[in-house]
């Protein structure tokens, strides 16, 4: 534990302060990570990596591993083993690998057969894997959930998940500190999604880059932890690495129990409660960004467009893009409107939506599935809706819900009742929107394409989903129900089961009328030409040891003036099934490229000469590179030939995931400087980077501006360095830490399932074999593969 110090430090400044195994003079920072949950789609590559180089898994006791991605969500009465109840081949085999992956690598993994299985950022709270003060990462963006904890949780890409597997560390810096505060109190029917996405409005989707932000206020701190929750999961959808929320009785409350949390009552439990109160901020903290907001003024709060920024109350019209301030964005909401299907001016609650999805790691747990069947109690869904879908963040939230008679309610009013997964989120299972069709969905991405091909989708809370269901257009809730409080703040006190139950699933909704409609989505959203376009003139890394050494790039550079590029629009879902991290040039920006029948769209600028051949890019819009953690973005860029993306501003992670892949993007915040290469690339002429002296020329070594990049980056790039190799070589360090921490917060090595002796009393989770029938009973410590 940190000493205390003189300047006052906020929750974010502890934490981070309490992990620093090592801090350069440039002020880059080896951070220690104390939880890492896995998946499947992101981390096959990482395995491969660190067996290609001969590492093990540093911590298996502090890594968790689950499928949830492309899982069905369709009964699994019948579920012999993953490799025989996954039909899509891609999709089987990210399963399949992370099974033969923890097996290898000894690490702790709940498998559909297990109750304990669900989407990452359901399971780790629910387990007490997440715990006050802690550093938490996995490879997928919304690892910010964590935070609702105190913990500091952020998202990394593959790379960085071999580095955490090897090392339990991450290279980083410091971000900065942003606070948004909400006072107040939040109006009936108004709930914490609706918080988020007025806040997410307030902020835009750039507005939290490079911070961290905390969430404070009297309507934060009457929420429940499930509320915080989906507050801090859509912090990325505000642009920050990072949400978090200091740790109190209501966190304190929810983790007694937990399986992994420190035993509830124990001298181990005090002391961590402790330990977990004084890390809220002290008072006098600078935060760099401040943003204040009136709960009151937050009403039910509903998406138009294809970024989580743009927001409307429910009582609003549809926006008119002539209004918008700049060129650019006129032109972004004119596609944006074409794209959903809509008129401007029309009044939200008058469109229609076709399919609703209740789920996600922004709204699946108990306390959303309440508050929709509340909503649903006693009525039936619209004849216009043609599937309506409530996917459980867990096998233990469906569990609970069915104990709770929530299913049947949702199931008499024609809501199929699933299986837990990420489903139509992002459907990279076989739930997915068909194009055009519109949907109420509570989770938290509504970029082009994400929920199917063509698809539209409006994010809002569980409740106005639930309203959507039932009049079959987007709907006030609080027109259907009388509310006494705000959803959320009301369930604050309602405990919910953090122990596994045995027993099989209950019934399920027929699931036979959804066959067709699911085959027809399959077809419309795979890849019409998915044959890798291989570009032999770029160097590859295969795997994180060694990359080619960046010094200097002459190429063509391709002109892009969008805003907000996001990572499914670099590459959309269908395309993150692989299980390499090449062959992916043919699937960049593959909606902008192609048409819908497969034939390359004219207009897109890398169908057109000397495009083709691009090197670099050079986007005039800010924010490139948002949304999800997917390493596969610089991937397919690589692969495409792109070494070098220039714009005014990135999304974190997509950034790092660059570095990480011996590319170089460079931020150019000058807009006159950002003009001069632009005109170059809109030129069709070759410009050329220079990195050791850190400028941009054209073709003729004209020098068109400076550019800065951090020392250490740098450094590694012009040096090809493996950064795996270089934080391995501070073993020392890393293990002084481990020692040290060991003493201070024992609660924080492997406990409970996760723990397991092994020679000289060494942490190893040696996963055991279970029979496949055992569904989740503790005591079997049913690490399930
Ligand atoms: C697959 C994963 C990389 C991704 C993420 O990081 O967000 C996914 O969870 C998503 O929501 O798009
Ligand atoms: S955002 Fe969607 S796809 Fe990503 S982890 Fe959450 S539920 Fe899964």
């Amino acid at each position: 534990m940190p000493s205390a110090e003189s300047t006052p430090r906020t929750l974010y400044d502890k934490v981070f302060q309490a992990h620093i195994v090592d801090e350069k003079l440039d002020g880059t920072i080896l951070l220690y990570i104390d939880r890492h949950l896995v998946h499947e789609v992101t981390s096959p590559q990482a395995f491969e990596g660190l067996e290609n180089a001969g590492r093990q898994v540093r911590r298996p006791d502090c890594t968790l591993a689950t499928t949830d991605h492309n899982v069905p969500t369709t009964s699994r009465k019948a579920l012999k083993d993953i490799a025989s109840f996954i039909k899509e081949d891609d999709s089987r085999t990210q399963c399949v690998t992370l099974e033969e992956n923890v097996k290898k690598f000894g690490i702790t993994y709940f498998g559909l057969s297990d109750k304990r299985q669900g989407i990452v950022h359901v399971i780790g709270p629910e387990q007490g894997f997440t715990l006050p003060g802690t550093t938490v990462v996995c490879g997928d963006s919304h690892t910010s959930t964590h935070g609702a904890f105190g913990a500091l949780a952020f998202g990394i890409g593959t790379s960085e998940v071999e580095h955490v597997l090897a090392t339990q560390c991450l290279i980083t810096k410091r971000s900065k500190n942003m606070r948004v505060q909400v006072d107040g109190e939040l109006a009936p029917g108004v709930s914490s999604k609706d918080v988020i996405l007025h806040v997410i409005g307030q902020i835009g989707t750039a507005g939290g880059t490079g911070a961290v932000i905390e969430f404070c206020g009297s309507v934060i701190r009457s929420l429940s932890m499930e509320a915080r929750m989906s507050i801090c999961n859509m912090s990325i959808e505000g642009g920050a690495r990072a949400g978090m929320v200091a740790p109190d009785e209501i966190t304190f409350e929810y983790l007694k129990g937990r399986p992994l949390a420190p035993k509830y009552g124990s001298e181990e439990w005090n002391k961590a409660v402790a330990y977990w109160k004084s890390l809220a901020s002290d008072p006098g903290a600078k935060y760099d960004i401040d943003v204040f907001i009136d709960g009151k003024d937050i009403i039910p709060t509903v998406t138009w467009g294809t970024s989580p920024e743009d927001v409307v109350p429910i009582t609003g019209v549809v926006p008119d893009p002539e209004t918008f301030a700049t060129e650019g964005k006129k032109a972004a909401g004119r596609r944006m409107i074409e794209y959903m299907g809509l008129v401007p001016g029309t009044p939200m609650e008058d469109i229609e939506v076709d399919k609703v999805f209740i789920g996600s790691c922004t709204n699946s747990r108990i306390e959303d599935l309440r508050a929709a069947a509340q909503v649903v109690k006693g009525k039936k869904i619209a004849a216009n809706i043609k599937r309506a879908l409530i996917v459980p963040g867990s096998g233990l939230v469906k569990d609970q819900a069915e104990a709770e008679g929530l299913d049947k309610i949702f199931t008499d009013a024609g809501f199929e009742w699933r299986e837990a997964g990420c489903s139509m989120c992002l459907g990279m299972n076989p739930d997915i929107l068909s194009p055009k069709e519109r949907c109420a969905s509570t989770s938290n991405r509504n970029f082009e394409g994400r929920q199917g091909a063509q698809g539209r989708t409006h994010l809002m809370s569980p409740v106005m989903a639930a309203a959507a269901a039932i009049v079959g257009k987007l709907a006030d809730v609080r027109k259907l129900t009388e509310y006494k409080s705000s959803p959320h703040v009301e369930a604050a006190v309602v405990p919910e089961t953090a122990t596994t139950n045995a027993g099989g699933a209950k019934a399920h909704a027929d699931e036979s009328i959804e066959e067709d409609d699911t085959q027809k989505d399959k077809l419309t959203d795979q890849p019409l030409d998915s044959s890798p376009q291989v570009n032999t003139s770029v160097p590859h890394n295969s795997s994180a040891a060694g990359l080619p050494k960046f010094l200097s790039l002459k190429g063509i550079a391709a002109p892009m003036e969008k805003e907000n590029i996001d990572t499914d629009a670099i590459i959309p879902k269908q395309f993150l099934k692989t299980i390499k991290r090449t062959g992916l040039g043919s699937a960049l920006f593959y909606e902008m490229r192609y048409n819908p029948d497969g034939s390359e769209n004219p207009n897109f600028v890398l169908n057109r000469e000397p495009y083709r051949q691009a090197k670099i890019i050079v986007c005039t819009g800010a924010n490139f590179g948002c949304g999800s953690s997917r390493e596969h973005a610089p991937w397919a860029l690589n692969d495409f030939g792109v070494k070098s993306v220039i714009a005014p501003s990135f999304a974190d992670i997509f950034f790092n995931n660059s570095f990480k892949n011996g590319m170089l993007p460079i931020p150019i915040k000058d807009q006159a400087a950002l003009e001069r290469v632009h005109a170059e690339a809109v030129a069709g002429r070759e410009i050329e980077i220079d990195l050791p002296n850190q400028l941009i020329k054209d073709s003729q070594g004209n020098t068109l501006c400076e550019f800065e990049v951090e020392e250490f980056r740098k450094h590694c790039l012009v040096n090809g360095l493996d950064d795996i190799g270089l934080t391995m070589q501070m073993e020392d360090k890393i293990a002084e830490y481990e020692a040290r921490m060991s003493q201070q917060t024992p609660w924080l090595d492997g406990r409970a399932y996760l723990k397991r002796k092994g020679q000289g009393g060494k942490l190893v989770a040696k996963a055991v074999p279970v029979p496949k029938t055992n569904r989740g009973e503790e005591k079997k410590e049913p690490l399930e593969w």
